[in-house]
């Protein structure tokens, strides 16, 4: 294939799909990746080389990644035009070779493109994002207990109010939207008609029903006590609290659960081991009281976009901030992996921030095809880096007796443990 762009790796194939869904992976799997504004310059060839070092320390050069740089961002418009924020061939790509990884790209506020990061979600329609939440000792942590926080967030990827259904105010677009809500819905409670803006929020059974499909089904497969779906519902009923009673439907038809406590809450049995699987809700506010409280009851957790966006950053600092905060956009076939924090444009190009959430997501990839052997060297090396307190400015700045590295000296220092291990 020829790409205006991309260059294609000599070496290496694609990942397929094998009849029932799963990954065909060969030894040398062709992995695009888009490096990211801003940090990403130093986050993302920091990442691949870990990636690299543990792989060849697990395989023993058998197998190998084969990286493609594929462009979104700022160095896309280099290349493609002043316009071209994300051509579509780098869409193509991301979808044709199922596995990828991407570094933050910017998203400026108020005015100017939409976010990149929700477009990619949106049109390779990567409902799921997985924020993983755990605690590595040694980590600073605000919390006193840092190790009971142990979570893992299903947050939904495609609809809510980061659909992009926006008016500004005074356009003629808000005007007719509120002349609409007005007379023919008799919405009269817009406070200040002429000057609002509006955004609608869209959320359907469907996007509900297959996040918390997902949840649940990570909870049978990860021997997982409890999944709380996270909601606003007392106050947007047919948005939030529809999320709480479609998804609690689910569990019952699909999942056999059952109601408990009067119907409040609802359990079912694990498959696999006959253990019980709680299925709870709890309101948003209240939620975010009680991770900081009485984490350890809470165990997966599915909720909406808006939700998932503030809560994953929120318990990403209780176990070391979105430093080392890993995540991935799932579908059924396609994977795009990234780091969670954003672009950080205060330290771009300096070597110094954390790249572990960029190497932490990269070792989510390695384990969803399969190559568990070099996710888990990735994980010892980072115990052991940390435990010798020896980490970037983020964490040296909580950390009694640490030594503050760059952020290629942290990445040297983990290819250094890998190595010796
Ligand atoms: N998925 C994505 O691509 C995302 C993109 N964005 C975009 O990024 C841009 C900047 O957003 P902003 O709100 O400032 O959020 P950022 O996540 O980029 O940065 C906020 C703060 O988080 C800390 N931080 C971020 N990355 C790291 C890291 N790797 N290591 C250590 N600390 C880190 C820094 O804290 P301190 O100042 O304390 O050192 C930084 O100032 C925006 O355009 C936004 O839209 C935002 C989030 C996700
Ligand atoms: O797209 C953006 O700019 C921000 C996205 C974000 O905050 C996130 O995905 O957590
Ligand atoms: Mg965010």
């Amino acid at each position: 294939m020829n790409y205006q762009h991309i260059q294609v790796p000599s070496q290496g194939q694609k990942i397929t799909l094998n009849a029932d869904n799963t990954l065909n992976v060969p030894d040398h799997p062709i992995i695009p990746f888009i490096e990211g504004d801003g940090v990403g310059v130093d986050v993302s060839p920091v990442m691949r080389r870990v990636v690299d070092a543990a792989v060849a320390k697990a395989y023993g050069g058998a197998r190998k990644l084969e990286w493609m740089e594929v462009y979104a961002g700022a160095k896309a418009t280099k290349l493609y035009g002043p316009n071209a924020w994300l051509p579509a061939e780098t869409i193509d790509v991301v979808k044709e070779h199922l596995v990828s990884i991407k570094g933050p790209l910017t998203t400026p506020v108020g005015g100017g493109i939409r976010s990149l990061n929700v477009t990619l979600r949106q049109q390779l329609d990567l409902y799921v994002c997985l924020r993983p939440i755990q605690y590595f000792a040694g980590v600073p942590s605000p919390l006193k207990e840092p190790h009971k926080t142990n979570m893992v967030i299903f947050r939904e990827n495609s609809e809510d109010i980061y659909a992009g259904i926006e008016f500004q105010a005074d356009s003629d677009q808000a005007r007719k939207l509120i002349q609409f809500l007005q007379d023919e819905l008799g919405a009269n409670k817009v406070r200040f008609p002429h000057t609002s803006g509006l955004g609608i929020k869209p959320v359907s059974r469907e996007g509900t029903e297959r996040l918390v499909r997902q949840a649940i089904q990570y909870a049978i497969d990860h021997d997982k006590p409890s999944v709380t779906l996270v909601h606003k519902g007392n106050i947007m009923k047919f948005t939030e609290g529809a999320f709480r009673d479609w998804g609690f439907d689910l569990a019952k038809r699909e999942f056999g659960a059952e109601e408990i406590d009067g119907g409040v809450w609802l359990r079912l049995k694990n498959p696999n081991n006959g253990k019980n699987i709680a299925i709870k809700d709890c309101i948003t506010d209240a939620f975010l009281q009680q991770i900081v409280l009485r984490p350890i009851e809470y165990s997966v957790i599915a909720t909406l976009n808006l939700n998932g966006d503030y809560i994953s950053e929120a318990l990403a600092a209780h176990v070391g901030g979105i430093g080392i905060a890993p995540g991935a956009n799932l579908n059924e076939t396609v994977a795009m992996f990234e780091a969670t924090h954003g672009t950080a444009p205060k330290y771009a190009g300096k070597d110094y921030v954390n790249p572990g959430s960029m190497i932490l997501s990269a070792e989510m990839l390695l384990r969803h095809i399969g190559w568990t052997e070099a996710a888990d060297t990735i994980i010892q090396a980072m115990t052991k880096s940390i435990q010798s307190k020896h980490v970037t400015y983020d964490f040296a700045r909580m950390m009694e007796g640490a030594v503050q590295v760059s952020c290629s000296g942290f990445g040297a220092l983990l290819v250094e443990h890998i190595e010796q291990a």
